[in-house]
């Protein structure tokens, strides 16, 4: 008896990277849309940055399960991520009128004001909330005479740097639209003010304000459609992966928790480049890798998340994100050295749940605690937690075999040991439909016993094809 092992052939072990840049859509087309209107106006260069950070210690908006100092830290981290910007001084003010235009109190914000004001060199200053209203901006800016930034503005700047791809740079195109509405809402109130916003233009019967609209709403469609056309040859790419029965995994959490670092060491794709940034990975990517079954699989790298994103920011990301709804495994990576990490998680799996996932995808998430080298002695206190180290490969093996087992379950794939006959084409029909992992040939019976992974769906067609009857 002869016993084997079969390595997974070359042109198997695919990566659709490459499948997912050639889109028909020409690269000058997205750049332009890309670089025609920037609506931060921050420009490239380098910026000086106050941080302000308003602490709500009660009502609806204040945050739980964290604290100020951890979120101007994380704050600071935004800034830390551009290049070429420092921050030069940060402030922790509370208030009990977040809603104000103003956000603060009279006292404190006279003093945050002489504050500002006297701080030399500063070119910016970052109130760190989730989005601050056009009124509120335009107020802040009058009164600190400096550009004011919030979040969103950040985040959205950090996304414009970091873009490759035709499709990042056309998600965030359009996640700067609502930034854009409320820039020109500024604009006609000034306008207004001056008695120039409602006139009409020469010969077009239409108002300066609604050639305006008319050009952000004709902008937007043309992003709309690019996008869609990019969605289509997803789509494609999704089916032909289906086709060939390669299972997907999609790797998700916090930015920065080392999802990109973990598909590395799982794959060996030296084409990935973990970088110690926010927002590093902007593309949806997929990657091939093998299981201990010797099942190829693919695995999915996605953009990070992070606290208070804005609703509009994610929903125009969700055209990459639609991989993740047609995978069969869902691994939550978490960096478990974070002194965050539990606030982390519960924004993961809240913007989960807002992404149309099925439900049975939602409720198998696998949990993997990532970065436990910086934690030595840790041991996982929550159920289910995987302990890795992406980095020195530390539970990779036992991660491997949990995503297998994890597979098996979701994909519905049966593990067989058929004994088919040498003389037909029941062996390569194996090989062309399923996983086969060892062949044992017994030569004097012209038979060998074959273990394969197979659906079972494609069992069903064995049978039929070859009239098996076992
Ligand atoms: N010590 C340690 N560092 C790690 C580990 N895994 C990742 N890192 C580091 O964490 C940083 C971020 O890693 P990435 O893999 O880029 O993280 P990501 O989740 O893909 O980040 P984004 O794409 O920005 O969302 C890098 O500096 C990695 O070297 C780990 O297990 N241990
Ligand atoms: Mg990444």
């Amino acid at each position: 008896m002869q016993v084997f092992w079969i390595a997974p052939s070359e042109d198997c072990i695919i990566c659709c990277q490459e499948v997912l840049e050639d889109c028909r859509i020409e690269e000058s087309e997205v750049d332009e849309l890309f670089q025609q209107q920037i609506p931060t106006s921050i420009g490239e260069g380098y910026h000086r940055v106050f941080i302000v950070h308003p602490d709500v210690k009660w009502g609806s908006k204040k945050q739980i399960l964290t604290t100020a100092e951890l979120q101007m830290a994380e704050a600071v981290g935004l800034v830390n991520t551009l290049q070429n910007w420092t921050v030069v001084d940060k402030i922790i003010l509370s208030t009990k009128t977040p809603d104000k235009k103003r956000l603060f109190g009279k006292g404190n914000f006279q003093m945050l004001t002489e504050r500002i004001t006297k701080t030399s060199n500063i070119t910016a200053v970052f109130v760190n909330v989730e989005r601050l209203s056009a009124l509120s901006e335009k107020e802040l800016e009058e009164a600190w005479g400096i550009k004011v930034l919030d979040r969103y503005t950040v985040v959205l700047h950090i996304f414009r740097c970091n873009a490759r791809t035709k499709e990042a740079k056309l998600q965030i195109s359009l996640a700067e639209i609502p930034l854009l509405r409320s820039r020109l809402r500024n604009e006609s109130a000034n306008l207004d003010q001056q008695g120039g916003g409602s006139r009409y233009i020469m010969g077009s019967g239409e108002t300066w304000m609604e050639v305006q609209q008319r050009m952000l709403r004709e902008r937007e469609l043309k992003i709309r459609a690019a996008l869609a056309k990019l969605s289509r040859k997803r789509h494609l790419l999704r089916s032909s992966r289906r086709q060939q029965q390669f299972p997907t995994i999609s790797i998700m959490g916090y930015t920065n928790c080392g999802k990109t670092t973990l598909i590395k060491a799982l794959t060996g794709d030296a084409g990935l480049e973990p970088r110690d940034q926010l927002f590093a990975t902007l593309d949806v990517t997929v990657h091939a890798g093998v299981l201990p079954c010797r099942m190829t699989v693919l695995f999915v790298d996605t953009i990070g998340f992070l606290s208070q994103l804005p609703h509009q920011l994610i929903d125009s990301f969700s055209a990459t994100l639609e991989d993740v709804s047609h995978s069969d495994l869902i691994v939550h990576v978490r960096d478990i050295s974070h002194p965050e990490t539990v606030n982390q998680k519960v924004n993961v799996l809240k913007v989960l749940k807002s992404l149309q996932i099925p439900e049975s995808l939602l409720n198998s998430i696998l949990e993997v605690h990532n970065k436990i080298d910086l934690l030595p002695g840790y041991q996982p206190s929550e159920l289910d937690g995987l302990p890795v180290s992406a980095l020195t490969g530390q539970g990779l093996e036992d991660l491997k075999q949990r995503i297998e087992d994890a597979i098996m379950e979701s994909t519905g794939q049966l593990v067989l040991t058929l004994k088919v006959e040498l003389s037909t084409s029941q062996l390569s029909w194996l090989y062309k439909h399923g996983t086969v992992q060892e062949v044992s040939v017994e030569e004097e019976e012209g038979v060998a016993l074959v273990r394969v992974i197979i659906s079972a769906a494609a069992y069903g067609r064995y049978r039929k094809l070859f009239q098996v009857t076992e």
